[in-house]
């Protein structure tokens, strides 16, 4: 049997397969993406330009030679590759266990293609059930949003020791089965203080990649 490793890998493989030469390449966070930067040596071509969703991409597209432009710099992004912490059939995801959630959704609203790649350890039926719901918060709101949360049915915690690239924090929304992802992404992002949360629902992958 595949290690969980072994799974990432593989997807991350099958994700070069979506890159196009001479295309400015959109690029996640997590440890699945960070294989598939690892990977991007292997082309028949050389990736010139991507745009990163992370301090940490960033720095690692930079490793193997590529050149990082800021989200500003582009309109469109030919294909966006990322990873997700929970997929549901439909193609729901909640993402953000490395903090990354809104950045991510920027990048990946720029992108005419988004691929997701996970292992099969993400898929679920409903989200919620396997991975708390990362929400961003401005620091000064982290009370009134956890209390607005807790009306909602969920449990929040405040993440300790976490600082996301934008200077905000992430309330980990725990015991928060997700029924409709579609209308739950748009209310938590109407709570004041909220920057974003990490469903992504509205902007659904085109493809899900799962590595069984
Ligand atoms: O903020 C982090 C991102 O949403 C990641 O894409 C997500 O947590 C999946 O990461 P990994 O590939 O490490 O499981």
């Amino acid at each position: 049997m595949k290690t969980q490793n072994e799974l990432k890998e593989i997807v991350a493989r099958k994700a070069l397969e979506f890159v196009q030469p001479q295309q400015v390449l959109g690029v996640g966070s997590g440890s699945t993406v960070k294989i598939f930067i690892s990977l991007l040596p292997e082309l028949p071509f050389k990736v010139e330009y991507a745009v990163a969703a992370s301090k940490e991409s960033e720095a690692n597209l930079k490793a193997v030679g590529v050149q990082v432009l800021d989200a500003n710099e582009v309109t469109t992004l030919g294909v966006y590759i990322d990873g997700a912490d929970e997929v549901t059939p439909e193609g729901y995801m909640t993402k953000g266990g490395g903090a990354a959630l809104t950045r991510e959704k920027i990048v990946a609203s720029l992108s005419e293609n988004f691929i997701c790649i996970v292992d099969k350890s993400k898929k679920v039926s409903q989200l919620g059930t396997q991975f708390a719901l990362p929400v961003e918060v401005i620091p000064m709101a982290r009370e009134a949003v956890s209390r607005e949360l807790r009306k909602l049915g969920g449990n929040p915690v405040y993440r300790e020791n976490c600082i996301t690239d934008n200077g905000n924090i992430i309330l980990d929304v725990h015991d928060f089965v997700i029924e409709d992802p579609i209308a739950m992404e748009q209310i938590i992002n109407n709570i004041p203080g909220v920057v974003s949360n990490g469903i992504f629902a509205r902007n659904k992958a085109n493809q899900v990649l799962v590595a069984e």
